[in-house]
């Protein structure tokens, strides 16, 4: 049997298997199946992110990120901080390297006022286009998605993809309509992920975000570093801004640290939901003999 932790960081929840005991009874490939089915709000338990906590030889652990439909991402901002709270409990420390399948991210603790925060640093910004990655060689401050676009976009990877596009009213958009077109634009390889942002002043905007592979979430925390990061390669803010999504805020420092680009810090919170046993049919699922699907 296996046992799961359900967390969310500002409505972006998670189910997280912790698979460091080699009896967990959870193997080294997850299904499509497996993932889909626990990630499923109404046969399942229910997330947008299935988040598995691994053992590495390079760090304090190993995440690997499935989306809900089972599809493997390369960054969870807002995952990051909940299993980094997690694993800090548990190992009674206040620092912690997480390798994921992109990067090496360093998560600590952190305080703003009296809210107890997780900061992760989520490593540079990746401006060339064969980085985010597009289809095809220009510039990424000024890109056209196409007609269903409100504005041309600002597109970078924090390890997935991210397209940011600033416009007058977030909420005109008709998120749900143009979301799914604009993730799977010609000029996106790997699909993207879709900010849609207002800038409300010098240091505070205001996001909605159509995740890949999953659609409409409250918040992306890997979405609120891309933001932070267009708005001040589009000049509409400094280093410094707090990213105010449907499910609440994060603090993003984009630091120069003299690379094109610099490093970005997320900080925000973490929120634990519950914790319980997978049926046996359904560990059974995430057993070793199930090849990846
Ligand atoms: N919610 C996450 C992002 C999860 C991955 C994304 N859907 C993708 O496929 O790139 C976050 O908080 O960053």
């Amino acid at each position: 049997m296996i046992t799961f932790l359900k967390m969310h960081g500002l409505g972006n929840d998670f189910v997280i298997l912790d698979a460091r005991d080699p009896d967990s009874g959870i193997g080294a490939d997850i299904s499509v199946r497996a993932a889909s089915l626990v990630s499923d709000r109404r046969r399942g338990i229910g997330c947008d992110q299935l988040l598995i906590i691994r053992p590495s030889d390079n760090a304090d652990i190993f995440m690997q990120i499935l989306n809900q439909d089972g599809s493997v991402a390369g960054a969870c901002g807002n995952g990051t901080r909940c299993v980094a709270d997690y694993v800090m409990r548990d190992l009674d420390v206040d620092q912690l390297l997480i390798e994921t399948k992109s990067t090496m991210l360093f998560a600590e603790r952190s305080r703003i006022g009296d809210a107890d925060l997780i900061a992760v640093n989520m490593g540079a910004a990746r401006l060339d286009w064969q980085q985010v990655p597009l289809a095809q060689a220009q510039d990424t401050l000024h890109v056209d998605l196409g007609a269903d676009a409100p504005a041309l976009a600002v597109c970078q990877s924090m390890g997935n993809p991210h397209a940011v596009m600033f416009v007058d009213d977030v909420a005109a958009i008709d998120l749900d309509a143009i979301g799914p077109k604009l993730e799977h634009a010609d000029i996106f390889p790997d699909r993207a992920n879709i900010s849609i942002v207002q800038k409300l002043d010098d240091a505070k905007f205001r996001m909605r975000v159509w995740e890949r592979s999953v659609g409409i979430t409250q918040a992306c925390g890997s979405g609120a570093c891309a933001v932070g990061v267009a708005a001040h390669r589009r000049g509409l803010a400094g280093r410094l801004s707090e990213i105010v999504m449907d499910g609440g805020s994060v603090i993003i420092e984009w630091r120069d640290n003299g690379t094109a680009g610099g490093e970005v810090i997320m900080t925000g919170p973490v929120t634990y939901v519950g914790h319980g046993v997978l049926d046996d049919a359904i560990s059974a699922l995430f057993g070793t003999h199930h090849a990846k699907a």
